[in-house]
């Protein structure tokens, strides 16, 4: 018999009536559809649901294996399952796919209900209080839920966390804000920037109407080659990558590579595969917009938080600094939030909250059993 846990990606349609989904920017979604997936079973009075948002590229394939040939697991199966820091045994776990993705929720690779075409980049600027909106119409809908047990999600998955702790202080219990800030930097902006110019600049985006299969690949991969610099550290480079240069007959060939560029080439060109270029574009746009303080103040947002809540930061992260995590912490505190601080003490870099599990296992466990 298999040991692998197979899970299963389902689709909802949100109920919206005839008025559609009011976005942030004012524009109108017709249709939205959230793709999901579940493990564990909800209780009784509804009240065991732990909800995963993720980060910039992932989905709603959180945990388990999606059919028996998968070689990996999702994203954080090493925190879900039985007996695990999000346990199934006791808690009913919900991961989406958020609204602007690509892996089944609605976006622009959707098909405008309007025009019958693909929205492209016709699709509305999705911000991350959209997100969150339509993830709390989905567990309202989808599962008649009224409150959340807890909130968690590292990267874009810690601003929506945040996000879900501003919009909907009473339904949300405790919330865990992994690895994100309260208003992305111009640092960051500005590697978004580098991201965004390589797949507009590729021949093959044709102003976002590529035909299937033959996106700008080219752009996409240099994007995450420059996103993938950011999830890393000086440390964890030193580390996997030193100066090895692959030498060509013993010579130092023009086109021989380093270690690292030989990483970079192998997963940007891996995630342009699996990734569609519009999508990543919306979705860095999503990320460079957050700002909890644009409309009514930063600390204003905050003060009326009332879950409980955990803010962790990776110690190396240069993507977004464990100063911001601790600015946030800091007035979260200062604002009679009941807040928890925790600098992971990992030398991997930003994406340590994939990674470096022996660190960030025992904080969330803490706090949930607190
Ligand atoms: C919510 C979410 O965040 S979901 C999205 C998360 N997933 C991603 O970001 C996808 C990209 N994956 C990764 O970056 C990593 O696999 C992580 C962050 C998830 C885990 O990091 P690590 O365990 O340190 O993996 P590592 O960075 O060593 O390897 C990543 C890949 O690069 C490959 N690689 C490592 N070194 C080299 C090298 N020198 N040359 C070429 N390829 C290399 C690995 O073989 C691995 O390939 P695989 O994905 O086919 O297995
Ligand atoms: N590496 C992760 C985190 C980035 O924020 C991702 O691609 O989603």
């Amino acid at each position: 018999m298999s040991e692998k846990l197979l899970v299963q990606t389902r689709h909802f349609q949100l109920h919206l009536g005839e008025k559609g989904f009011f976005l942030e920017s004012g524009r109108i979604l017709p249709e939205v559809n959230i793709a999901y997936e579940t493990y564990g079973v909800l209780n009784a009075d509804r009240s065991n649901v732990i909800l995963i948002c993720h980060a910039l590229t992932g989905n709603a394939h959180a945990a388990g294996y999606n059919h028996e040939s998968e070689s990996k697991p999702g994203w954080w199966d090493a925190m879900i399952g039985p007996g695990k820091v999000l346990d199934t045994n006791k808690y009913f776990i919900v991961s989406t796919n958020v609204i602007g993705g690509c892996h089944g929720t609605t976006g622009p690779r959707s098909v405008n209900p309007a025009t019958g075409r693909r929205y492209n980049i016709q699709f509305p600027v999705v911000t991350v209080k959209d997100m969150v909106r339509a993830q709390w119409l989905f567990v309202k809908q989808c599962f008649h839920v009224e409150k959340i047990h807890t909130v968690i999600g590292g990267s874009l998955g810690g601003m929506q966390v945040l996000q879900w702790a501003i919009s909907y202080p009473s339904k949300v219990e405790r919330a865990v804000v992994i690895a994100a800030t309260g208003r992305i930097s111009p640092q960051a902006i500005a590697m978004n920037k580098v991201g965004r110019q390589a797949i507009m600049r590729d021949p093959n985006w044709k102003n976002g109407n590529y035909p299937d299969g033959a996106g700008p690949v080219d752009g996409l991969g240099v994007a995450r080659m420059m996103g993938h610099i950011s999830y890393l550290s000086y440390d964890s480079m030193q580390r996997k990558f030193g100066r090895d240069f692959k030498k060509t007959d013993g010579f130092y060939d023009f086109f021989g590579e380093f270690q690292v560029e030989s990483y970079l080439d192998y997963n940007g060109y891996n995630f342009a595969k699996r990734f569609d270029a519009n999508s990543y574009l919306y979705l860095i746009k999503a990320m460079d917009l957050f700002d909890i303080g644009m409309d009514n103040g930063y600390r204003e947002v905050l003060a009326a938080i009332t879950s409980r809540t955990l803010v962790v930061s990776i110690a190396s992260d240069i993507l977004f600094p464990a100063h911001e995590s601790r600015e946030l912490y800091q007035a979260m505190s200062e604002e009679g939030v009941d807040v928890t601080y925790h600098e992971m003490d990992s030398d991997v870099g930003h994406d340590g909250f994939l990674v470096d599990y022996h660190l960030l296992v025992p904080v969330v466990e803490s706090f949930l059993n607190a």
